[in-house]
């Protein structure tokens, strides 16, 4: 899966033991050893010292020191092994997609979709960018939700105001180590609640392809709630290389989310996972865990449909309060539970795209230096 040539510098007695520990080693987001994921890029010795070169297709700095930590305990193992220094990079995995203009800099396009209105897809995008950038990648989101569009206040910078440098193309505001660009910052909610399904999904490719994107790995498009000919025209229209759907327990979003699965499966789209927001309730006072809409429910569609579930956010203030104030909660308490969930999810889409992107694998060149 890596597209980077493997380096591997140890002697063939040493390579085969070293390559089989690696190989026993799964990578829980790729579902496969090291090895062969391709992850391997390096291997030489330094005195008694292992120098292993790690490059993952999906950024995961949040698992590095633990997975050194494991790596390091099975390799020593081998007599020959006192140590061993690894050295991780995350490389973007190729796109097929041939995309022109400004989008040409931007690797992946992550579409999060929601069946209905209400259940948390902004939130659950703008965490999900931030959280994506925590993990190495360069990112940037787009608030296409031209019914509703919040990022600008949830990233703290509703008075931007785009500039162009060139006279054409918008320059994209940064906030929290990621840029956005937002329906919000050109026109006012009356104008967009006016505007039917082709002329909207116009003025949003529109909008995409008009500004200046920096280099991206992602770019993170909040789409407009709901299942229909606007998310379908602008999905297509801007080569969309995956979707996460996002809904919440109650029967009715449920059944709004198997919609917005069904329709990116249907227009060949892989759906990178679900996310189910407001999943469950914990008490402040004892902790008890609750869940007053019903349990499982995104777990059900993502095995009917065979998609994987990334994760399940609580119903709780800090989440809504962040928010509100510019504070998303990836950044307002990095090492907190909120983050960490985040996080993983961010880990899960990564390798879910690199997975349904997956190139060929890697090509090996061995030398015999030690
Ligand atoms: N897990 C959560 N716990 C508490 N509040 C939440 C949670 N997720 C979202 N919220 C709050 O719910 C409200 C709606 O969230 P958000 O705007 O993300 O939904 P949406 O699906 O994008 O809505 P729309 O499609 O109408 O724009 C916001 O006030 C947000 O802060």
């Amino acid at each position: 899966m890596s597209q980077i040539a493997a380096d591997y510098r140890l002697d063939g007695a040493l390579l085969g033991p070293v390559l089989a520990q690696l190989d026993a080693h799964i990578d829980l987001y790729l579902g496969r050893g090291l090895v062969s994921a391709g992850c391997v890029t390096s291997l030489a010795m330094q005195g008694d010292r292992l120098q292993l070169g790690l490059s993952y297709p999906y950024p995961c700095s949040g698992v590095q020191a633990e997975t050194a930590g494991q790596l390091a305990t099975a390799l020593t193992r081998l007599p020959a092994i006192k140590s061993v220094d690894c050295e991780f990079s995350f490389v973007v995995p190729k796109t097929s997609a041939d995309r022109q203009g400004t989008l040409a800099k931007v690797a992946h396009i992550i579409a999060v979709a929601s069946g209905k209105g209400g259940v948390g897809k902004s939130t659950t995008a703008v965490n999900l960018a931030l959280a994506l950038a925590v993990e190495g990648a360069r990112v940037g989101i787009l608030d296409a939700d031209i019914y509703g569009p919040s990022i600008p206040l949830m990233l703290g910078i509703a008075d931007f105001k785009p500039q162009s440098d060139d006279g054409v193309h918008m320059n994209p505001a940064r906030a929290h180590g990621i840029c956005a660009q937002s329906i919000g910052f050109i026109i006012n909610e009356e104008q967009a609640a006016v505007w039917r399904g082709p002329m909207a999904a116009g003025a949003l490719v529109q909008l995409i392809n008009e500004t200046a994107w920096p280099e991206l790995d992602y770019l993170v498009v909040d789409m407009p709630p709901g299942t229909g000919d606007i998310q379908l025209t602008l999905s297509q229209k801007v080569a969309v290389s995956g979707a996460v759907v996002v809904t919440t327990p109650q029967d009715i979003a449920l059944l709004d989310a198997k919609k917005g699965v069904n329709l990116f499966q249907k227009v060949n789209i892989p759906v990178l996972g679900i996310v189910e927001n407001m999943s469950y309730h914990l008490c402040p006072a004892c902790g008890h865990k609750e869940h007053p809409f019903g349990a499982h429910g995104g777990d059900k569609i993502a095995q009917r449909y065979g998609v994987p579930m990334l994760g399940a956010l609580p119903l709780n203030i800090r989440i809504r309060e962040g928010m509100d104030v510019g504070q998303p909660s990836v950044v307002a308490e990095p090492s907190g539970e909120l983050a960490a969930i985040y996080r993983e999810i961010a880990r899960k889409v990564g390798a879910q795209l690199a997975l349904s992107h997956s190139q060929s694998g890697v090509s090996i060149s061995l030398s015999d230096d030690e």
